[in-house]
């Protein structure tokens, strides 16, 4: 009978860390690079296609947004690049590694290391305080000690929370609550920030908040961002837009937006899928 350790290493053979040694410049250089991606949703009844062949990638440094109606694909396609959906087809290569050829250990190492996550509601821990949840998020980055205090002050302090460290979470609002999960998301410097609809639950002024703070951590922690939105008040944050319906990338991408101007959620009306 095999040792545990040995199973380990019949399962994980190094050859499924090769994902890492031969990307394309065009992937290494993209934080985030989709190639053919798409996904099957099985029941005992039928098949469903979530999403079929998306193609994009994401520039370094960029803030890039999913938007469409509700049941478009935008979180299905969110959890695959957190590396925490599988797909069924295609590729995600982030910064350079192709995701789903990691071993799951491996997949779970890379995302500690590289993404931070943060989703529409903030889901801190409640039995732990602001500060503690930002502690454990830096612990399990392998981030200790001295140096993990120094950064939760840092982190609250950043997203203006440095007098409410102590408290619990369900004494904030909902908008400090989201702006601790933002602290949560980029604790650790993470260079990918994946968010799904981020400002979603919040009102306008805490949506801005939000928003204007991730677009300070861009520069100052220096990630890239992928988001999905409803919210029409946010998309002029975004460096180009992804207009996901029915599970595909319809009228192509936005190349451009201008920031801060005014932008629609309606899909472009030009026809060719670029990236
Ligand atoms: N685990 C699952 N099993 C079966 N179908 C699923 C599953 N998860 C999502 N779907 C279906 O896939 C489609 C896309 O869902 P998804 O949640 O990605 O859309 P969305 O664009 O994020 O919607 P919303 O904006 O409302 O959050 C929907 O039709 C949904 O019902």
């Amino acid at each position: 009978m095999l040792k545990p350790l040995q199973r380990f290493f019949l399962v994980q053979p190094r050859s499924q860390t090769s994902g890492n040694i031969s990307a394309p410049p065009d992937k290494a250089a993209a934080a985030i690079c989709v190639q053919g991606l798409g996904k099957v949703f099985n029941s005992k009844k039928e098949a469903f296609p979530a999403l079929s062949d998306i193609n994009f990638s994401v520039p370094q440094g960029q803030l890039q947004m999913l938007v469409g109606p509700s049941g478009a694909g935008k979180t299905t396609l969110l959890l695959i690049i957190a590396g925490l959906l599988s797909p069924s087809s295609g590729q995600v290569w982030l910064m350079g590694s192709n995701l789903y050829t990691l071993s799951r250990l491996e997949r779970e190492q890379f995302r500690l290391r590289n993404l931070g996550i943060m989703f529409q509601e903030a889901n801190l821990m409640n039995a732990l305080t602001v500060a503690e949840n930002l502690a454990v998020a830096l612990a399990l980055k392998g981030i200790h000690g001295p140096a993990n205090q120094d950064q939760v002050k840092d982190l609250l302090q950043k997203v203006g929370l440095t007098d409410w460290g102590n408290y619990l979470p369900h004494k904030l609002s909902g908008g400090q609550q989201q702006r601790a999960a933002l602290a949560r998301a980029v604790a650790g410097q993470p260079k990918i920030l994946i968010a799904d609809e981020p400002t979603g639950a919040l009102d306008s002024v805490n949506g801005m908040k939000i928003m204007a703070l991730i677009e300070e951590l861009i520069q100052s922690v220096g990630c890239s961002v992928l988001m999905s939105t409803h919210d029409p008040r946010i998309v002029s944050y975004a460096d180009r837009l992804i207009h996901i319906e029915d599970g595909c990338i319809k009228g192509g991408i936005d190349q451009e937006v201008k920031k801060g101007g005014i932008h629609s959620l309606d899909p472009p009306q030009q026809d060719p899928q670029s990236s």
